[in-house]
């Protein structure tokens, strides 16, 4: 190049600057920004499709490159069906999002749920929620493995062995009460009662008092606490907002979902959950009418419990406001984990037995002839009868109330059902699926409580003798298993057979097809049954 052709270019003067600015017009602009996004997002598909470290799995096109396929799929209410086709569809491990598998094995669920010797090694939980006070995520949406563990350790004393029997006047207190309130309503007219809402109103009413001596009343009132209203009614919004933190792209989206009455009744529910919180501390042992699962928080002081017993204050220090934040989000757990999925499992017992009327008489005899009076029926006895815990079983297993949404968990890099899946891979286990599918249970998607039994059962079936159980979870495994199992069994069973012993049972409005009619959201949406309670006449 000569000096003279140098001199030739463009210098970039102020002059050229301005006419480039004048040039570039806002539209351009515009245009130019538009066309780098879309480079960028098409660079992100292409990767994403075929280069991404999950690029080998099959699923469904749009799932391989956007979280908008499972974020739709849940916040429509079919998810657990979907799921189910999609794991028939493309085989036992789907790619259900660029960065998500889906597992139809049971091993796959117990590599994901099942305990690890070394923490750094556990399959973390999503993030589900904030915490409703100050941050704290206490028990269930806890994610940090070291931090659950001290808060578990707390609170497994509420569960255990003795603890567990001073709970059960408690609970037999409120069923006794709701069936005497249905006894004076004398509800053989009719449209019968509202079955669900009766449930409802036994199952929180006994959640609540056994988590802190709160008595709602529901049962004895007969009508709906706010607190009840508010939390069904967020069901829809809670998944949004959870689907959300898994899946920031519907974020800008959520607050179009959150219905007004949502966004009304859930500070006042916290805020009823704070004053209730606030009197239960105040409120001395020896003042309770029984021991409740709070008296553990109230126990524990991690700063004070580290300390020597001699270092340790004569007089325990004020709580602070992180102290009565964790209660306050523990308590609302409680209640929560003691009610939603409880509730579930009795409204699904009764909506399978309504519609398999062999096995709901079968159900009513057994209760029938176990107790000759109303008083006999205990708790311990109800453990021993077959027929009745089949039919828990059954239910549980052809609608898990807790794990339909196929527990997700982050993946610490490890192997899964003998795959290596990445770090920070989201792993789901569809136990839904697992549950329905031919190959491991016969006559999958029908109730069939048989398949409980043992082989000295006059109703054994040889059939189910093949059922491969090894993956029936319903309070999953592990270090994050359900520590309220044994209370809801036991509510459970106590409430089927006051309730049979007492009644006869007759739907009054429409069935539905659990397959068609039913939707899941975060938790399940129950079915509408209407029933006339026909009081059992003895001699
Ligand atoms: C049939 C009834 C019940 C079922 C099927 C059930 C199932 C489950 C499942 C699957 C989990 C694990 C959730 C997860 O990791 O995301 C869980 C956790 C939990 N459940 Fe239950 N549950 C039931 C009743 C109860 C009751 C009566 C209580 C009493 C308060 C309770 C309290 C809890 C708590 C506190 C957790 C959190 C445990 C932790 O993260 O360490 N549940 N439950």
């Amino acid at each position: 190049m000569t000096m003279s052709s140098l001199s030739e270019l463009p210098v970039l003067d102020w002059n050229t600057l301005s006419r480039f600015l004048h040039y570039l017009t806002v539209w351009r602009l515009l245009l130019l920004v538009g066309a780098i996004l879309i480079i960028r997002t098409l660079g992100f598909y292409i990767y994403n499709a075929y280069f991404h470290p999950l690029a080998k799995y099959p699923g469904p096109r749009l799932a391989s490159v956007s979280d908008t396929w499972t974020a739709y799929h849940m916040s429509a209410g079919r998810w657990p069906w979907v799921l189910e086709a999609a794991l028939e569809r493309y085989g036992d491990i789907v790619r259900i999002g660029p960065n998500s598998l889906a597992f139809l094995e049971p091993q796959a669920f117990i590599d994901t749920h099942g305990p690890k010797r070394d923490l750094k090694d556990t399959f973390v939980k999503t993030p589900m929620a904030d915490g409703i006070g100050d941050g704290d995520d206490g028990l269930l949406w806890e994610r940090d493995p070291e931090q659950h563990r001290r808060v578990s350790k707390v609170m497994s004393h509420a569960f255990s062995g003795n603890s567990l029997r001073t709970k059960v006047p408690t609970i037999h207190k409120h069923v006794d009460l709701a069936i005497s309130q249905l006894r004076e309503l004398a509800v053989g007219g009719k449209e019968g009662v509202d079955l669900t809402e009766w449930i409802n109103w036994i199952i929180m009413d006994t959640a609540a008092d056994l988590a802190f001596n709160w008595e709602m009343h529901q049962v004895r009132d007969m009508r709906s606490h706010d607190f009840l209203d508010a939390l069904e009614a967020a069901k829809f919004t809670s998944v949004i907002l959870a689907n959300a933190k898994t899946y920031p792209i519907i974020l800008p989206l959520a607050p179009v979902f959150v219905p007004w009455r949502v966004m009304r009744s859930v500070p006042r529910m916290i805020r009823e959950l704070r004053i209730r919180i606030t009197q239960r501390i105040e409120t001395p042992t020896d003042r309770l009418a029984h021991s409740d699962y709070f008296e553990q928080l109230l126990l524990a002081r991690p700063a004070e419990d580290n300390m020597k017993p001699d270092h340790r204050p004569l007089v325990p220090t004020t709580r602070t406001r992180k102290e009565i934040g964790h209660m306050l989000t523990v308590a609302g757990q409680l209640i929560l984990g003691g009610y939603d999925p409880t509730s579930v499992t009795m409204c699904y017992l009764f909506f399978f037995l309504l519609q398999n009327p062999e096995a709901f008489v079968v159900l009513k005899d057994e209760i029938r002839t176990a107790f000759s009076t109303y008083d006999e029926i205990e708790a311990d006895k109800l453990a021993g009868l077959p027929w009745l815990n089949a039919c828990l079983q059954e239910s549980m297993r052809l609608c898990a109330p807790a794990t339909h949404h196929a527990v997700p968990r982050i993946s610490p890099g490890a192997l899964v059902n003998g795959v290596y899946v990445p770090k920070g891979t989201i792993c789901r286990s569809s136990l839904f699926a697992y549950s329905r599918s031919a190959r491991f249970f016969h006559d999958a998607k029908s109730f069939r409580p048989e398949r409980w039994l043992a082989p000295t059962h006059a109703r054994y079936d040889g059939s189910f003798a093949q059922d491969d159980h090894s993956g029936h979870f319903p309070f999953i495994i592990g270090p994050r298993q359900c520590p309220g199992r044994e209370v809801a069994k036991i509510t459970c069973r106590i409430v089927a057979a006051k309730l049979l012993w007492t009644f006869d049972l007759e739907q009054t409005s429409p069935m539905e097809d659990f397959d068609s009619d039913m939707r899941a959201y975060g938790l399940w949406a129950k079915p509408e049954m209407r029933a006339r309670l026909v009081p059992v006449e003895r001699t």
